[in-house]
């Protein structure tokens, strides 16, 4: 497959997942969020190995405009070099991991780097200038390629249509070299993997170095407590699990605080420990706090307010409760940040830096999922469903295993669970009541791999009862999955 087949297959399989309301700027979010990663990976490499610019053909990256007529024969080609020094320190993709979790904004390619808001104490630990690449000598800050207007495109990319046009004027024609990229195809970048684990082949390795935050057992234990229930780790074996906890850190959030915007771009997954977190969805607009309308902009009327809105973040979407977690969203799709998060009381966070979050968590729910939709390929009573319908049945998938003679579900039980036998054999019993008042167990069914039981609104099997007659694992769909009648 093509570079240029596989990110488009990434970005469909993305979209379908995640069924984007607005369509082109999830496209828009998820390019740009491509090409940050990528480019910032490249000046990594070359940071570390000068000499590999050397050994680049110079024509190896090529922006590329079309002109207004949008007629193919009016190409123009440009070379941009990501790699080339361009005299300001830029950012690796380690550095832009924001020190302070509310350091979203400090990501390569945000506009808003050239904010000079004063941050977090570990702000020193931040690029002072924003990330630039240069393209025919010029300095440029990075731009989505599907962007055809100026380069702080993550503003006016935020805003839906109807918005941008309160506060823009009408685009101007296409015309500027850096609008349209293509697909980056560079040996260097072979020599390392991305951290998309929903783009990479699962087995393949970061070399990265994941944080380290040392600490107490008593934290370690509570980290554990917290994430215990918490079906995204679920996934994880004891090494990922100890990477992960290597990393997160503790955070005091105070009532009121705002954890995350949304709009921002993010950097930080978060758990919680204690506490009580609101969340919030402005519906009116998408567009970042920071954002200030131009000069003389035309704006909408505010809405008036309405019973659980709050004034400035919008209608309260759900709530985070201690085990809960949140802020995942933008760090598993590229996107803005896609709610506001606020504290409703003083709480305990443990956050997770977006590359640990990538490279392990995204990595085991990949791999997870693989397995699972090649299990359920083999499920005979699912093989009319589509790959896709397939996938999201394997995303809901919760493994258990039981021992032997253990019951997975019993006689006259309220079921909501519907079990795929993944490996070994159930045996399905039934308690019989015999004219002498004597009850007997009697064996009506063997099940094996690939065998399913449960979901008493699709079968009548609500009278049995099925011990784990040597069963080694059992995969239960869990609650909410749908399954037909028949
Ligand atoms: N209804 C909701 N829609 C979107 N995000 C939500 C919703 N409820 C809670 N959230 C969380 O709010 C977070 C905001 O940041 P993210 O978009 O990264 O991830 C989001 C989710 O974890």
């Amino acid at each position: 497959m093509s570079t240029f087949d596989a990110l488009i297959a990434d970005l469909i399989r993305d979209a379908r997942r995640v069924q984007p309301k607005d369509a082109l700027q999830f496209c828009a979010n998820w390019f740009q969020s491509r090409l940050e990663e990528q480019r910032a990976r490249c000046r990594d490499i070359l940071a570390q190995h000068p000499s590999f610019l050397h050994d680049l053909p110079q024509d190896h990256y090529h922006d590329i405009s079309i002109s207004s007529s949008g007629s193919g024969s009016n190409f123009t080609s440009v070379t941009v070099s990501p790699y080339e020094p361009a005299g300001v320190s830029r950012p690796s993709i380690r550095q832009s991991i924001a020190a302070s979790p509310f350091g979203t904004l400090d990501v390569p390619g945000n506009a808003l780097l050239s904010d000079t808001t004063p941050r977090s104490s570990s702000s020193s630990m931040l690029p002072a200038l924003p990330p630039t690449f240069r393209v025919n000598g010029q300095e440029m800050s990075p731009v989505s390629p599907l962007t055809v207007r100026g380069r702080y495109s993550v503003h006016e990319s935020m805003l839906p249509p109807t918005q941008s046009m309160f506060h823009q004027p009408p685009p101007p024609p296409i015309e500027t070299a850096e609008d349209f990229l293509q697909p980056f195809s560079s040996t260097i970048l072979a020599r390392r993997t991305s951290v998309s684990a929903e783009s990479i082949p699962v087995d393949s390795e970061s070399d990265e170095p994941l944080p380290h935050f040392p600490k107490t057992p008593e934290q370690l234990r509570r980290i554990k407590a917290s994430i215990a229930n918490n079906f995204i780790f679920r996934d994880l074996d004891e090494e990922q699990e100890t990477g992960v906890l290597n990393a997160m850190q503790e955070m005091q959030v105070e009532k009121d605080e705002v954890v995350i915007r949304q709009g921002d771009v993010g950097e930080y997954f978060y758990v919680v420990e204690s506490g009580l977190f609101y969340c919030y969805i402005r519906q009116d607009n998408n567009q970042p706090s920071w954002y200030t309308a131009p000069e003389g902009a035309r704006t909408p009327p505010p809405l008036p307010p309405q019973p659980g809105h709050h004034p400035e973040f919008g209608k309260k979407v759900s709530e985070c409760k201690p085990g809960s977690s949140f802020g995942e969203l933008a760090l598993m799709y590229g996107h803005p940040r896609a709610a506001t998060v606020q504290a409703m009381e003083p709480s305990v966070l443990w956050s997770l830096d977006r590359i640990t979050f990538r490279t392990i968590i995204l990595k085991a729910a990949h791999r997870r999922r693989t397995m699972y939709e090649q299990f359920l390929a083999s499920v005979p009573l699912l093989t009319s469903l589509s790959a896709e319908e397939r996938s999201k049945v394997a995303d809901a998938l919760v493994s258990r295993v039981y021992q032997d003679g253990e019951a997975v579900v019993r006689q006259g039980e309220m079921g909501d669970n519907f079990f795929f036998v993944e490996d070994g054999e159930a045996t399905a019993t039934k308690t019989q009541t015999g004219e002498d008042g004597q009850t007997t167990e009697i064996t009506v069914n063997r099940l094996t791999k690939g065998d399913y039981f449960g979901g008493e609104h699709c079968f009548a099997a609500r009278d049995r009862m099925l011990t784990a007659g040597g069963i080694n694992r059992a995969v239960a769909v869990a609650h909410g999955a749908s399954c037909s009648d028949g």
